[in-house]
Order: structure tokens, then sequence, then C-alpha cells
């Protein structure tokens, strides 16, 4: 899992832990196996620390639930090793140095980044904060005002940013393991007593108390509801104090945090997103077994808000769209919403000018299904109405190529009686959007009777390349997810009945961390 390679007076210690090179426990034993040989060759003067691919994406997640993460050698352990070493070590990072990674990375005495590499603490969205001295030595290396920024908000951010903020040494657009090899050898010998992150003072300590003060209201506004940003700000003020002193604070920031039901429902929520798209049916059929195809264009019919919403969607991913309406004055109408959404996206530098021009040259429009002979894929977003979604479904079973998917926008309506409508049911498939359908992240993909593994495998992959969480459910009223918010919606009804104004339902209900309370919601609907 990790391999010690000798070259010239410098160990090299590559791990290697697919997919992400988390630190599992056999990694970190071997780590520390590997620092000990170093630290007893003579003939090895400097050490590099890498990742075979990718440096490393940080603590093993499952380990939390199961303890592991707590076993000797901890990251703890590692970067108290690495950081008193008395040989130089060099972080040579390419691919993502994340969380315990990262802390790996600031105890070594270099960073050698490649231009694309990747540097943050995550730590915070999965309901804990950087208890390998993370919170203590950031600070020391950045300042308190960037750890104030990037540890409470678990920003990623790339090699540039990072070498303006002292992060890394040096950025470079070759190979980072080589250059840091090279690097060693020439600083092998020279002092170390100012490369070590903990024995630094902390900048930005004067401000300490607006600071904190900025982070609080900040964390309390875009993270909602969540417990790790405070104590990751608490943590991080620990810095100013000495550092033995500031790893307490960290250690017990943290136990509180390793002990919440906020860290367990937050983990078990990472590896959810990465299960749903795994999809397997029934008859056994999975990704492994059928392949999906590509959609190369599409057409959404209905330019109301979810039919603009999925449009929009796609073009983001660089799917050219045809938007369609029967009538010339809705469909523009749903263009100008559209374009609109794009000026914000503009005027809040979210995308530049360019950008947008270069996704809107993608937009086709068109009255009527006529046009429609050469699409992969047509999403029907009109509004709920069975008889009319079978008469468009039959339509467009007539004009569009026998190959094309015919997919259907609906919250709750039955995905059989839709494809009963056409003579390629084993294309019908529900793509449940929600609002608003660009934004929002969950895709239920619906799959009927009928549907076919190839159409079920396509609309997996397709949900995953506009950037949403698809997930395969049945076909039965309401699906999943409204069934879930049908009693949520029925209990902030039934609050307005006891006298309550849908004002206070929905901001106790963004108090507690959603996005958008329910009666919000329902207004965009
Ligand atoms: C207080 C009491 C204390 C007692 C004493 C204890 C002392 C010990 C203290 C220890 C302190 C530890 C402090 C450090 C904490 C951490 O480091 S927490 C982890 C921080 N890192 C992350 O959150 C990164 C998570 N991963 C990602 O963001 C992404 O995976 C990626 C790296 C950006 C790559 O993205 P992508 O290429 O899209 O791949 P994915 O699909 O997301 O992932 C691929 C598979 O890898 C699995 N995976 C990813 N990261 C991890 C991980 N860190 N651990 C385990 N598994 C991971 C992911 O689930 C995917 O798996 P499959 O779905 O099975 O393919």
């Amino acid at each position: 899992m990790v391999d010690y390679i000798t070259r010239d007076g410098v160990a090299l210690l590559q791990v290697n832990n697919p997919p992400v090179n988390a630190l599992s426990h056999n990694v970190r034993a071997e780590i520390k196996n590997g620092l000990d040989e170093a630290g007893q060759d003579k003939q090895i003067k400097a050490i590099v620390i890498s990742g075979k691919r990718s440096f490393i994406a940080g603590a093993d997640i499952t380990e939390f639930k199961s303890g592991s993460y707590s076993e000797w050698p901890t990251i703890i352990d590692l970067c108290d090793l690495i950081e008193s070493s008395g040989k130089p070590v060099v972080a040579a990072i390419k691919g993502f140095a994340l969380g315990g990674g990262h802390e790996i990375a600031i105890s070594c005495h270099y960073r050698i980044a490649h231009e694309k590499s990747k540097f943050g603490f995550p730590e915070v969205d999965i309901g804990i904060l950087p208890a390998a001295g993370g919170t203590q030595r950031f600070p020391r290396l950045v300042g308190l005002e960037a750890a104030l920024d990037l540890i409470p908000s678990g920003r990623h951010i790339g090699a540039a940013q990072a070498f303006k903020l002292g992060i890394v040494d040096k950025v470079v657009r070759g190979d980072a393991v080589e250059e840091a090899v090279k690097f060693a050898k020439s600083i092998a010998g020279e002092p170390l007593v100012d490369r070590r992150t903990s024995q630094r003072p902390v900048m930005g300590a004067e401000n300490a108390v607006s600071l904190r003060d900025a982070a609080v209201k900040l964390a309390m506004k875009k993270k909602k509801g969540m417990i790790a940003p405070i104590h990751c700000i608490k943590a991080v003020m620990g810095s100013l104090l000495p550092f033995e002193q500031g790893m307490e604070i960290e250690a017990s920031e943290g136990f509180m945090l390793f002990t919440s039901g906020q860290m367990g429902a937050l983990q078990y929520a990472f590896f959810a997103q990465r299960a749903a798209p795994k999809w397997s049916l029934p008859c056994g059929a999975s990704f492994k077994t059928v392949k999906g195809r590509p959609i190369r264009n599409a057409a959404v019919i209905g330019a109301g808000t979810m039919g603009t919403g999925i449009a929009m969607a796609m073009l983001n991913a660089g799917i050219p769209v045809t938007l369609v309406e029967q009538d010339r004055k809705f469909l523009d109408k749903g263009v100008s919403l559209l374009k609109l959404l794009y000026a914000g996206s503009v005027s809040l530098r979210k995308i530049t000018q360019d950008q947008c021009d270069a996704i809107l040259s993608k937009l086709n429009t068109a009255v009527g299904y006529k046009s429609l002979t050469n699409v992969d894929l047509v999403i029907e977003a009109v509004y709920e109405n069975m008889a009319l979604k079978k008469q468009i479904f039959a339509e467009l079973d007539r004009i569009c190529p026998p190959e094309t998917f015919l997919w259907t926008n609906t919250s709750a309506l039955d995905i059989d009686e839709i494809a009963s409508a056409t003579r390629r049911p084993d294309k019908v498939l529900g793509t449940h959007f929600f609002v608003p359908a660009y934004h929002m992240k969950l895709l239920e993909n619906v799959r009927g009777k009928l549907t076919s593994a190839e159409t079920v495998a396509s609309a997996q992959m397709f949900g995953t390349r506009i950037g949403k969480i698809p997930v395969v459910v049945g076909n039965c009223h309401g699906f999943v997810g409204n069934r879930m918010l049908h009693k949520y919606a029925h209990e902030s009804d039934f609050l307005i009945e006891e006298g309550c104004w849908p004002e206070d339902v929905d901001m106790v209900a963004e108090n507690f961390g959603l996005p958008l309370g329910p009666f919000k919601v329902r207004d965009l609907s």
C-alpha cells in the first residue's frame, strides 16, 4: 500500500491505495515503517512522500464508524513523526491533498505541487474537523484569516492559490514527484528549524476577535444547521495558544463532533450519494452487464419552470438542447427566463460572458415537434395531466426515430400508462427532477414495467453527466422523494391551520439547515 523506493540518497514513500489513497490503518502503518526505515538508513539524506496517481484524499472515512481511525499509528502520530524528522521531508503533490492528506502535507518540511493539484479540508462536510493538528498547523502556515476561511467552509483551492497563501513552496507543470526528488536532494542537510510548521507564529492574531466573529457569521449563513463549522472555528482559535495547548483544544472540539449524530448522518450521506448512481435491477442487470447510450443531443418539451430548468441542466453539461413549445409566446417567455438566469450567473461571476455565450450557442428552439427527427433523447416536461402526456408521447413516437429515448418529467404519474401510448415502452422512463432543476442534485429515474435495462443505464449515465445524483426508483405513486416529502408537507400545512404563518414555518426549516422552507419551494413549483 506504500511503495518504498530509493533514488540516489532520497527515500520515496509512494502511497498506493486506490481509488483515492485514503489513509487506512495499513497505509498509516506502512508510512510509519517507511519513515523509520529512511530515518535509520545512513545513505538516505531526504524523504519524499507522494501518492501514485494522486496524493492523499484524507482519512479513510469508513474507519470513523469502525473506530480504527484511532488505532496506532493515527494520522496525528504520522504528522508528528514527519514534522520532527531529522531528515527533510518533502510532499510531492498531484491530484488531491484533502483532509488528513492535507494535514500530512503541511507537516512535511516542503511542498512541491503540480499546477492542477487541489487542496482543502472537507472534514466539515462529513461532520468533523481536521483533527490531526490541521486546525493548529494550518493557521501557522497561512495565517488566521485564511484558516478561518478554508477550514470551516471545506472549500477546495487550486495550486496557484495554495502557492499565494504559502501552502506550497513550488508549483510545477511537469512530474511533481521527479521535481520533489530533485528538490529534496538539493536541500538535504540544510537546517529544518524554521520549516517545522508547528513552531511558527500565527499571522493575523491581532485581528482575532473580528476575524472569528466574521467566520461565525458566515458559517451560520452558509452551513445552516451544521454543528461542525463552529467547532472548527473554536479549534482554529486555539492556535493562538502554544501548539500543545492548541492540540488539546482541537481534541476536545473534535471529541464533541466524533461522538455526534451529525457526523454519522453526514458520513452515511457521503457513501449513499456515491452508491445511488450504481444501479442494479432485480434481473441482475447493472453497469457491469449493460452499457448505457451516451446522449449527444436532446429536446425538452415545455418551456415552463421545469422544462427550462431541465434544459439548463443539460446545457450546463454541454449537451445541445432544443426547447419545444406549442405556442411561440410560451416559448419566448421560457427562453427569456432562461437567459435571465444565465445573465444572473454572469453578474454574480459564477460564469464569464464567454462561457454564457458558449452555453447559449447550444440552445435551439422549436414550435411543435416536427423538427425532432434526429435527437437521442426527448424529455417531456409539461404540466401533470395524464391525457395530455399520453397525447404528446403518441405524437413523439410517430415523429422521433425508433431509437430515441422518450422520458417524462413527472412527480407522480404512472410511467406504464404514459409508455402505453407508444410502440417503444422499453425506451420510456420517468425523470423526476426537483425544482430548481438546474440546481437540485437529486434525480429520480423511474423505471416502468417495460423499461429496458439499456434505458435505465443510459438514464443513470445521463444523470451523472449533468451533475445530478441519479437514483433508480420504482413506479408507484409519488415515487420515493415525494412519498417522503408528503409527511413533511402535511405537517407544514397543519402548522398553518394551527395559526403559524408560512414564513415562520419556512424560517424554522431553513434554520434547521434546509436551503428553502416548504412554502418557498411550493411557490417555485
Ligand atoms: C476525538 C477523539 C479522538 C481519538 C483519537 C483519534 C486520533 C485520530 C484523529 C484522526 C483525525 C483525522 C482527521 C482527518 C480527517 C479526514 O481526512 S476526513 C476525510 C477528508 N477527505 C474527504 O472528505 C475527501 C472525500 N473524497 C472526495 O471528496 C472525493 O472522493 C475525491 C477525492 C474528490 C475524488 O472524487 P471522485 O473522483 O469523484 O471519486 P468519488 O466517487 O468521490 O470516490 C471514489 C471512491 O472512493 C471512495 N472514497 C473517496 N474518499 C474516501 C475517503 N476519504 N475514505 C474512504 N473512501 C473514500 C468513495 O466512496 C468512492 O467509493 P466507491 O463508490 O466504492 O467507488
